[in-house]
């Protein structure tokens, strides 16, 4: 029996014996060619082949999963389709008399390792694309054939050092019940999979392949990231109890899908989404989310060599309104800096990026990026239910002011003819003490507050979220970060506004009851934990945690309130 650590990449438990998914031999001789032209054709033929291949596993993704994850193959296609790679693969052979195969991987090496190096985990994972095409193309250029997954006919896990879209979306169901692999992060491609296909999964394990053979029984807990190899008879049975509960637990969570979120002594309150791109949307609807809490628009302006165009963010923010119809949609203003580098704007690195020319600060210095983003949300308001929200404010003057371009921006639309919705909400991330401490006079002029908790804990403790070393100090639950959500509350419902929550404490079932206690509105998290969230919110009485509000706020600890609100809700 051992145990191996990855990734929780896909929640739920599966019991099967190993499969392990092997890739093809797809080494080659490096000859030199004399007939550039027959090179060329035989790629060209390879390609044709290739791209049929991909139609067909396309067609094939549409009909068993989903329109959004055929897309991917979509995007395989384009790839192959696209003259930017295929141009210089032919190039290298007709200057080099490169044999096909050689040009193919010297020129896919190179793509590939210029997007792995991003410092973006998107575009690294786009790397991924391209491998698994050009891979492919690779098998046919070489007349060998590649795995095909949708061939398994008996009930295993499958094992590979990475499985790539194509591999995913050939897995069938009804046999495969999960999947372990060497590489990939909980936003790979495979892990994004696994979960609309509910398979159980974990991803990153680094050497899953090496410690298992054949006809090994495995354990794969997709809700913990852990892996039993041959498990005991005692691990059998714990885990087989185990699955049976995350079964039960999941038909729970599934019914409360199309429910409104109330506590059991019958306070609503809000539970909606934190999203990155439009394609999150669908994640957000199958899980039940009531809003979009927080779209970070970042990625819009990342991995692209200059700012995104007006008509582009204004085609993002209609998609993400039109699919959300009437439910909120919370979108963040443009928040740079600190880790989030735009290495096109070339600006002068920092000793405390974190502490720096970030988010509004550097919208306000740089009217040129931040107008045509609000332009662009004002235009896209009347697809849907908007509200713009700006990040790290700290003082009322920046909140004023970037209002104020806003304003400017709506009259110039209006003039201009262009339609414009006149009930957006205009609110603030409350991320930094300063403005938490005086929320009372923020509350009199903005339309809402979202409580960043991931930079709020890190401000007020003065403790680096990104430093292992002081993450002892990052503490959601100690009695100074509570006070000051406490406030913040406070100071909105008096004067009639409502507070959200995007920090990942929002989405933690020991914040939950705390959070609902204070009173807090709308809970924006991970798409997948909003039904979880529902489910343990119907359970606690609202009026009673708040009835001890007073006694929390006055602990001394972080540990004294785990350990009080763990007792009482219990
Ligand atoms: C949601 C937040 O913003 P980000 O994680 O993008 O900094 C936060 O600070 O809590
Ligand atoms: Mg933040």
């Amino acid at each position: 029996m051992k145990n191996i650590q990855g990734i929780a990449a896909s929640p739920g438990i599966a019991i099967a014996k190993v499969y392990q998914l092997e890739t093809p031999d797809l080494s080659f001789e490096k000859n030199v060619i004399d007939n550039p032209q027959e090179e060329i054709d035989r790629l060209d033929k390879a390609l044709e082949v290739t791209k049929m291949e991909l139609e067909q596993i396309r067609a094939h993704t549409k009909k068993e999963i989903d329109d959004e994850h055929a897309e991917i193959f979509s995007a395989h296609l384009l790839v192959l389709s696209d003259p930017e790679l295929i141009n210089p693969i032919k190039d290298k052979i007709s200057s080099h008399n490169a044999a096909a195969e050689v040009a193919l991987d010297e020129t896919a090496t190179m793509f590939i390792d210029m997007f792995k190096t991003m410092d973006n985990e998107y575009m690294r994972e786009r790397a991924a694309d391209i491998q698994d095409v050009t891979k492919r193309l690779m098998a046919h250029l070489l007349g060998v054939t590649f795995p095909d997954p949708a061939l398994i006919n008996e009930e295993v896990i499958v094992i590979a050092d990475d499985l790539t879209p194509s591999d995913t979306a050939q897995l069938n169901r009804q046999f495969v019940k999960g999947f372990a692999t060497d590489i990939g992060g909980r936003t790979s491609h495979s892990a994004i999979m696994a979960r609309s296909l509910e398979i159980p999964a974990v991803v990153g394990t680094k050497n899953i392949t090496e410690a298992v053979s054949h006809n090994d029984i495995l354990i794969v807990d997709g809700n913990e990231g852990t892996i039993i190899i041959n498990p005991s008879e005692e691990e059998l049975t714990a885990y087989i109890g185990k699955q049976k509960l995350f079964a039960e637990q999941q038909e729970e969570w599934a019914k409360l899908k199309n429910e409104p979120t109330f506590s059991k002594d019958g306070e609503q309150v809000e539970l909606a989404a934190n999203i990155g791109t439009p394609e999150d949307v669908s994640g957000v609807l199958n899980n039940g989310g009531e809003g979009i809490g927080l779209y970070r628009t970042e990625f819009l302006y990342m991995g692209k060599k200059q700012l995104p165009t007006e008509d582009e963010q204004y085609n993002a923010y209609k998609s993400v309104l039109e699919q959300m119809g009437d439910k909120p949609v919370v979108v963040r203003t443009l928040d740079i800096g600190g880790d989030k580098e735009l290495e096109y704007l070339d600006l002068p690195k920092e000793l405390n990026p974190f502490l720096g020319f970030r988010a509004i600060r550097f919208c306000l210095e740089n009217e040129d990026v931040f107008r045509p983003q609000l332009r662009a949300l004002l235009r896209a308001s009347v697809h849907g239910n908007l509200k713009i929200m700006y990040p790290m404010i700290a003082t009322l003057e920046e909140f004023r002011q970037a209002k104020a371009i806003l304003v400017d921006e709506k009259e110039s639309l209006l003039s201009e003819g262009v339609k414009v919705s006149s009930t957006i909400e205009v609110g603030i991330m409350v991320e930094i003490p300063s403005t938490a401490v005086i929320a009372k006079q923020f509350a009199k002029e903005v339309d809402f507050f979202s409580i960043g908790t991931n930079d709020l804990i890190q401000y007020t403790m003065a403790a680096d979220r990104m430093n292992e070393r002081v993450s002892y100090l990052y503490q959601p639950y100690h009695p100074a970060i509570l006070n000051l959500v406490n406030t913040v509350i406070e100071a909105a419902h008096n004067e009639g506004k409502w507070v959200g929550m995007c920090g990942e404490m929002a989405g933690d079932p020991i914040a939950i009851p705390l959070l609902l206690g204070l009173g807090l509105d709308e809970f924006s998290m991970s798409a997948t934990s909003i039904l979880p969230a529902r489910t343990q919110i119907r359970d606690l009485s609202k009026k009673d945690i708040a009835s001890y509000k007073d006694k929390i706020l006055s602990m001394g600890t972080a540990d004294e309130v785990v350990e009080f609100i763990k007792k009482k809700t219990d």
